[in-house]
């Protein structure tokens, strides 16, 4: 096979490698996928303006990241069950983060554990003055809040630098794949942060009802549902690390997470697995940057495969981005290693994007660099 050109070569070796259980797991959006398909489309309604001369021989892809510098604003997104792709699971991702110097989340339904994912960071982080530990925890808050909490005081004592609150799954979304043919657990991965044994649910569950997945199932039974303002009150008074909300769509939203003392918001319709028909990222985000008005830092994720969509990104406001699926195809297509070569791919694609449109530094990248194709018509 010739080299991984893309993170679409990547993909394409992946989905061949991955059995079909995780495969629909991974791939599946809900409903009709509208919002999934969305989500990337949506980056190919916007071109970049380019301006020439201006000394692009050295580019500056650094950004602050809550009081730490980053070497690129391409992080890793938090999605669960990642040794479904290879043993090394989320190893292979803390791993390839602290190499290429950026932020990694741990979602609460990881299959290593946030101990084994700290040790990982630590081992790794000594071993050159360019590395860096910046990992940051994704909490789902539970119905049983001493769950929760001893997750929150978990992440603190490893060393994570910020909690993520997921706000947009108070339910599962109805993932088809998933209704149709219920995914299974495989038998010898269990939730790693877990070890009561009753998140390990057998495949004897799935079978007893319609729409029987059990992750569904256990969503509805352990994630609360009834989550308002309060409850991410409740997280900032049980933690002295940063809180940011993941899930926002709204500039309505993203105005009481400023007002509610959250230190940053990440724009994201879940990969477009919860909402369907939610817009994407990419066009929900100017309207949300405005509202903010700067005054806390707008991650988003949803859709990124290539360098220009993370310029894109950046120019209609957002700080930094996160990548989900392309870590799960990437530890599919060849673990550990598959992480570091597509960061490094999406690192040199957005290091051109930024020289070929004449910018220097992040803070280049800005309104003014961006128009939306003239081939694009609303649908409203
Ligand atoms: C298989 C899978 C599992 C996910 N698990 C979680 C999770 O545990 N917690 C969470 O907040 N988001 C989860 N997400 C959503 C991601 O954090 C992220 O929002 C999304 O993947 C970004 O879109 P992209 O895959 O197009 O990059 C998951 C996404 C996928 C695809
Ligand atoms: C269902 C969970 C285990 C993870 C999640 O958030 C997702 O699959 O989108």
């Amino acid at each position: 096979m010739s080299r991984v050109s893309c993170i679409a070569d990547i993909e394409k070796i992946a989905l061949d490698k991955l059995p079909r259980n995780a495969r629909n797991y991974y791939t599946s959006g809900s409903q009709d996928m509208i919002t999934l398909h969305e989500n990337q489309d949506s980056f190919d309604r916007i071109q970049i303006r380019p301006r020439v001369l201006m000394d692009v021989e050295k580019v500056d892809m650094t950004v602050k990241v809550l009081g730490e510098t980053a070497a690129s604003p391409i992080f890793v997104a938090a999605s669960a069950l990642q040794k479904m792709a290879d043993p090394i699971g989320e190893i292979g991702g803390i791993r390839g983060a602290v190499r290429h110097g950026v932020v990694h989340s741990l979602s609460s339904i990881s299959t290593a554990s946030i101990e084994e994912v700290g040790d990982a960071a630590k081992a790794l982080v000594g071993t050159d003055p360019s590395f860096r530990d910046m990992r940051w925890f994704q909490l789902y808050i539970y119905k049983d809040r001493s769950k929760t909490l001893n997750l929150i005081q978990r992440a603190t004592k490893s060393g994570c630098k910020a909690i993520i609150v997921t706000v947009d799954t108070p339910y599962l979304g109805r993932r088809l794949p998933d209704i149709r043919e219920p995914f299974e657990m495989p038998a010898h991965l269990s939730l790693a942060n877990f070890k009561t044994g009753e998140e390990k649910l057998t495949d004897d569950e799935n079978t007893d009802s319609e729409n029987a997945s059990w992750l569904a199932k256990y969503f509805t039974e352990e994630i609360d549902a009834s989550l308002t303002w309060d409850d991410v009150a409740w997280v900032k008074s049980q933690t002295t690390l940063p809180v940011l909300v993941k899930g926002v769509l709204s500039a309505e939203d993203a105005v009481l997470a400023v007002q509610n003392g959250c230190s940053g918001i990440i724009v994201s319709n879940h990969g477009g697995r919860q909402l369907d028909s939610a817009p994407s990222t990419i066009d929900a985000l100017y309207p949300i940057a405005k509202a903010v008005n700067k005054r806390i830092p707008i991650y988003l994720d949803g859709g990124i495969r290539r360098g220009t969509d993370v310029f894109k990104a950046i120019a209609l406001g957002a700080d930094a981005i996160f990548v989900g699926r392309p870590v799960l195809w990437a530890l599919a297509y060849d673990g550990e290693n598959g992480v570091n070569v597509m960061l490094d791919i999406l690192v040199e694609e957005f290091r051109m994007a930024m020289a070929l449109a004449g910018c220097r530094s992040i803070k280049d990248i800005n309104i003014d660099r961006v128009m939306k194709s003239s081939k694009y018509t609303p649908k409203l």
